[in-house]
């Protein structure tokens, strides 16, 4: 069954004073998933976050919210999305649900039930009449997501959610994050944490300078995670040696991480044996852990 787009960029580009800053990148995002964009710092993801949101407008290209295109439908496209771009404004001094019944106000048609339905939907029903200046970051954030939800939105978008949450604020958000979508709703995540987002998305989109790398399922993108091994062996000549005599081995230069070789998970018992075969003392094998760069290496194939 074709699953409902909710979001869907065609080559958008955005050039600002000059600058190319976003290439022309196209991605969609359907009802129910969570979709993470990907990219290191300075790369363009909040620069396209501000498009998607209206904030500014892209020079070239599409953007569409549930159809709607937010150049010429704005007011239908905009009702369809939900978002915490810069840091949620709220208001310290007033209780968590004051702030959400001031934010109601300005949304048409929010009633009383359906803000008492967004404040279970964010798991703050207990705290809900504390005053906000006593939460914790992460239930400022629910609060903020709390508030995006109000116009009943189809796309909620999080710019770098987890910036400044600990371990257990972060499983939270996820859980949470996971909970919306199941209920249908797309939920778009920008970060520059690789392990962020395979832990959270279905889908990502991979950006590096204003240019779109990938975009494809979380596990087939990043399955080459198993392959780079770390060999900690001596002497370390003799063991490069027996390495690289092995077709489907391949060593990588990588001087200052240790020795370091790209392996299919089936070969590795045979290249043991002949390793100590060949007289090396292995002290230790590990599966190395795939860095954003390391997939950024690997994607454009300039090892
Ligand atoms: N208004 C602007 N004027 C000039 N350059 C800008 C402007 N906005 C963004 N840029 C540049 O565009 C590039 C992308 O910035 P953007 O903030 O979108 O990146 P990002 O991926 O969100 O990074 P970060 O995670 O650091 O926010 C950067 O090089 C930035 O300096």
């Amino acid at each position: 069954m074709e699953r409902e787009i909710t979001l869907e960029l065609e080559h958008v580009e955005k050039v600002i004073r000059g600058k190319r800053i976003i290439k022309g990148i196209s991605f969609c995002v359907h009802a129910g998933e969570v979709f993470g964009f990907l990219g290191p710092n300075g790369s363009g993801k909040t620069t396209t976050i501000r498009m998607m949101v209206g904030l500014i407008r892209p020079t070239a290209g599409r953007i569409k919210v549930c159809g709607y295109d937010i150049q010429k439908q704005p007011t239908k496209a905009l009702a369809n999305v939900g978002s915490i771009v810069e840091n949620p404004e709220l208001y310290p001094y007033l209780t968590g649900m004051e702030n959400l019944e001031h934010f109601a106000r300005m949304i048409p048609g929010v009633t009383k039930e359906k803000i008492d339905d967004v404040v279970l939907r964010v798991n703050l029903n207990e705290r809900i009449h504390d005053k906000v200046k006593d939460y914790s970051l992460g239930m400022r954030q629910r609060l903020g997501i709390a508030q995006a939800l109000l116009g009943d939105p189809k796309l909620l978008i999080l710019d770098e959610p987890t910036n400044g949450l600990d371990p257990q604020g972060i499983k939270e958000l996820r859980d949470f994050i996971r909970q919306l979508a199941n209920e249908g709703l797309s939920v778009f995540v920008s970060s520059h944490l690789l392990s962020e987002i395979q832990l959270m998305c279905d889908r990502v989109a991979i950006i590096n300078e204003g240019e779109m790398i990938r975009v494809g399922e979380v596990n087939e993108l990043l399955k080459q995670d198993m392959r780079h091994m770390v060999w900690y062996v001596e002497p370390e000549e003799k063991a490069r040696r027996i390495l690289t005599a092995f077709s489907h081995v391949r060593l990588l230069d990588r001087a200052d991480e240790g020795m370091i070789t790209e392996i299919a998970p089936e070969h590795i018992p045979r290249v043991i044996a002949r390793l100590v075969a060949g007289g090396v003392d292995i002290y230790g094998v590990e599966w190395k852990k795939l860095s954003l760069e390391d997939l950024f290496l690997t994607m454009t194939g300039e090892k």
